[in-house]
Parts: C-alpha cells; structure tokens; sequence
C-alpha cells in the first residue's frame, strides 16, 4: 500500500457514496405530498425495484450500524407487518398499475424474524400488488443464528434466490467482544439447508477492524468461510460511531486495531479471497469469476445503490417500511426512522415519508460520474458529461480538490478519462469527493475514509 497516501488521506471522514448526494443532505422540504407526486408520474413502461426494511433483532450486536431494534414481543414483529403490506397497497395504489419488478431485497434488521407465515404472505402481497418478473432477483438478509427450516421453506416457496448471510469472524474471542456469538457449523448448516432449498446465491458478510482482530484471526475466518464456498463475499471495514450508535459504547476502544493495523487486515483478506479465485469487485465486493455481479463489473454494468454494490439497473428503487430509502427519477425519499411515527403514518392512510431530496441537473451529472468511479475506479467524463448535454472542462474546474489528487499520483487523467491508480484504490471515497458539491457541511458526519 502507498503508506504516504494513507497518511495524509485515510483519516479524512468521507460518505461511502451510496447515493449522491449522501442522505445527510436529505431534508424535511421533501414529504409525503412530493412522494405521492412522483409516484404518479411513473412512466408507463417502467420496471421497479423494491427495498423492505425489517428493523427488528432478536439480541444487539455491539458493532451494528443498522436501523434496528431488539424485539422480545412477537405481536410487535406481526403488526409492522400489516403495516408493511398496507404501504405496499397505498403505493401501488397512487402508481395506479402493476409495474414490473426485476429486483426485490430483504433487509434489516432481521428479515427473516417474521413468522414464516407472515413472510410469505408478504410476498403474496408484492405478487399482488405488482407485477413481480419471473427472472426477478429476491434476497434476503439472514442472521444464521435464528434461521428455522420452517423458514427456509417459506423462503423458497415465495421465489427467494439469494441469500445474505451476517458472518462478520469466526473468532470466538471478537464474537465475544461483539456480542455474537455465531459457531460455524451453524452458519454451515444454514448454507446446507439454503442450498438443499435450491437457494444458491449465497452471499456472507464479513467485517475487519473489530475488537480483538489480528491479521491471523482474520485469515483463519476466510479459511472457514471458504470451505463452505459462497458466491459472494462483501467485507466491511468496522465503522465506529458510538455517538451515534450507543450500543458501541460496549465496545472497549482499546482493543480496537488502529488504522494501519485496519489496513493490513483488508489486504489479508482480500489477497486470500483473490488468490481462492474471487473477483475483487470495488469497495468491499468479491464475487466468483461467474457470478453475475463479477459479470457486471467485467461488463461495466455494476451499479450502487443504498445496499451498496448491485447488479441491479432500474432507475427506480421504491422503499418500505421504517428508515427506508427510495429512489426515484425526480429523487430521493426516505421514510420516517421511528417505528412509532412510520406506523402511525402508513395506518392513517399517508405515506411515511419524513425526508428527501429533490436531484437538480448538476446532482444527476455528479452523481453518475460517482457512481461509476466508486464502481469502476475509473470514468470516462467526456461520455458522461456528453450524456448530460454538458462539457466535461467545467465540471474539472469545479473540482479543485482533483489537482492535488492528481499530483499525488492517486488519479491520473488521460484526455477526459480518469482513472485511480490501482495502489491507491483504498482511496477511491477520495477521488469520488472531489465531485461532490455538497461535501463540507456533512464532512464530519461520516466514517472514516479507509
Ligand atoms: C444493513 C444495515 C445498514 C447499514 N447501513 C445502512 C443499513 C440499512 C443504511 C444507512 N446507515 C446509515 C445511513 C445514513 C443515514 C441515516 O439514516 O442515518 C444509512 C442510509 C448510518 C450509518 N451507517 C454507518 C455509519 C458510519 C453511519 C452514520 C454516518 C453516515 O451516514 O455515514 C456505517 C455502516 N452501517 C452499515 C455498514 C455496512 C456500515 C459501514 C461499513 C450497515
Ligand atoms: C449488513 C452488514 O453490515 C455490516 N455492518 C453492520 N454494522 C456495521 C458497522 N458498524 N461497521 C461495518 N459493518 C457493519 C455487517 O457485516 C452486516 O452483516
Ligand atoms: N441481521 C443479519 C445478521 O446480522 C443480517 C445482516 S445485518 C443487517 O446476521
Ligand atoms: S448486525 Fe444484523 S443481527 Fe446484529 S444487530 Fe445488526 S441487524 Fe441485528
């Protein structure tokens, strides 16, 4: 790694781009009237992709960033869903026809706490709703310590063909450390059973940078993980932010490797991913070479959205259920966080729509040009710029931060074609802030860089 570079970089405080401009930029300007407005002016033909949010666990992993909460009562879990199902109808209501969906993601939380009931019926309510394509993707994000055979049927009999497993070590001494305690012929026997269902795109999770992680511990996780072959890896730098996330304080900040130690941890592991065959596939991906996402990296298709790297390329990205975020042509909505309000809302008959972001021109410029950096590492701004009717010399200028990027040898510019270097990869949230035009106010909202 380029040492100098993570120096004077890494410990910069920068988005991870998973929508441009970041959600911290959402505002209360945006509102269920507006969400209601866009729907509306869905084009006929248009294909969809749906986000549900289940924010609900069973137990608090200390290191979560996720918008959950722990659930003792099942009743609770029964009534979210009711209310997932009757914003699904309100929305297919206001769009006034069955759109097609390509792809429809599970996440949370713990999707797969509902009863498998419930889950299914959810399903059927989608089927209903809209007009779900039979070659759609549908995943889900399981946790391996709950999973039941009665769900991995339920499962299977509403279509899901991926599954997202949280892995995160194998390390008995960081699953204590994080409060999850996971063995692995638990997990191995979930993956067995997915599999049997004839659920084979398996994905896990995996995070460095926890209390207790050495180079060693990681690498001991990878060995495990590979035996049970995955087609996906995605693997997470450990974002600490116990100002925001209480449950961290749990975590003891002495234990926590430093940032060159962090470093060295994501090198381990993606070396070992590499060298068993993966594709490393932009921040935090690694696929098999014949897995579709390896397929859309090769084919410069691969797209980012609010789960992060996805094969998916609708324009169109509807969002239910509490903290979940839509994409629309027009722009951004995100639902009210807390479950009490988000209810309260969908059961009188309103969306819960409780911030957003209307894109101007110059947001859908920059945010194509982000997108294809933070998945390509590269981007052709003259083909982007000519895309949005525009030259891509004013849009250099007003990224100044670019030059000294440049002069550091972490971009290089060939004509209108930008590429980072291929030892300073860690630092593409870099080379992607130097096209954002709203960066400083938020700066310090966000995890650090590396
Ligand atoms: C599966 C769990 C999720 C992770 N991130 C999200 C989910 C659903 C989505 C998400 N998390 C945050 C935001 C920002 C806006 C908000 O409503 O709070 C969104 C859209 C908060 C957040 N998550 C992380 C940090 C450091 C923050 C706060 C600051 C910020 O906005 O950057 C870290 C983090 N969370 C997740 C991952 C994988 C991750 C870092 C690698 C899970
Ligand atoms: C959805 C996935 O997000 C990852 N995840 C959850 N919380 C954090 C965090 N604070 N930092 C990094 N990754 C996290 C886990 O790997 C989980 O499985
Ligand atoms: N909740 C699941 C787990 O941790 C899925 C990933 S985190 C949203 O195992
Ligand atoms: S990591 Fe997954 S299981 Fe753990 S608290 Fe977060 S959402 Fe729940």
């Amino acid at each position: 790694m380029r040492t100098d570079l993570a120096a004077s970089y890494g410990e910069e405080r920068l988005p991870r781009y998973t929508s441009y401009p970041t959600a911290p930029h959402f505002s209360r300007a945006i509102g269920p009237d507006t969400y209601a407005a866009w729907l509306a002016e869905i084009p006929t033909n248009a294909s969809a992709s749906l986000y549900l949010h289940v924010p609900f666990c069973r137990e608090m992993c200390w290191y979560c960033g996720c918008h959950t909460q722990i659930v003792r009562r099942d009743g609770l879990i029964a009534a979210y869903q009711r209310t997932l199902r009757s914003e699904i109808e309100l929305v297919a209501a206001t769009v006034g026809r069955r759109i097609k969906i390509e792809h429809i993601h599970f996440g949370g939380g713990t999707p797969t706490i509902m009863k498998p009931e419930a889950f299914a019926e959810l399903m059927a309510t989608m089927r209903r709703a809209f007009f779900v394509l039979p070659s759609a993707e549908i995943a889900v994000e399981i946790d391996p310590r709950t999973l039941t055979a009665d769900m991995v049927e339920a499962l299977r009999l509403s279509g899901v063909n991926r599954a997202s497993l949280g892995v995160q070590s194998f390390d008995p001494v960081v699953q204590r450390a994080i409060n999850r305690v996971q063995s692995f012929e638990q997990t191995a026997s979930v993956v067995d059973m997915l599999r049997r269902a004839g659920i084979k795109g398996i994905n896990f999770d995996l995070i460095y940078g926890l209390p207790h992680q050495t180079i060693a511990s990681c690498l001991d996780t990878v060995r495990r993980a590979l035996t049970l072959a995955p087609e996906r890896f995605s693997v997470f730098g450990y974002a600490h932010v116990p100002d925001f996330k209480k449950h961290q304080r749990m975590i003891k900040e002495s234990a926590l490797p430093d940032g060159p130690a962090r470093h060295d941890q994501a090198c381990a592991i993606a070396n070992a991913l590499k060298e068993a065959g993966y594709v490393q596939i932009g921040l935090d991906h690694f696929a098999k070479a014949d897995d579709s996402m390896a397929v859309a990296f090769r084919e410069g298709t691969l797209r980012r959205n609010f789960q992060g790297y996805t094969t998916d390329s609708s324009e169109l990205l509807l969002g239910f259920g509490a903290s979940a975020i839509g994409h629309l042509p027009q722009g951004y909505v995100q639902n009210e966080v807390q479950i009490g309000a988000y209810s309260q809302s969908v059961v009188a008959g309103r969306f819960a729509t409780a911030r957003g972001y209307g894109l101007t021109d110059d947001d859908r410029l920059r945010a194509d040009i982000i997108e294809r950096i933070m998945c390509e590492f590269s981007a052709d701004l003259g083909a982007i710029c000519a895309r949005h009717g525009t030259a891509p010399e004013a849009m250099l200028k007003s990224a100044p931060r670019l030059k000294e990027l440049v002069s550091d040898g972490v971009v290089s510019l060939d004509g209108d074609r930008l590429a980072v270097a291929s030892d300073a990869r860690f630092l593409v949230r870099s080379v992607a802030a130097a096209f954002d035009a709203h960066l400083d106010a938020a700066k310090q909202l966000h995890s650090r860089a590396v």
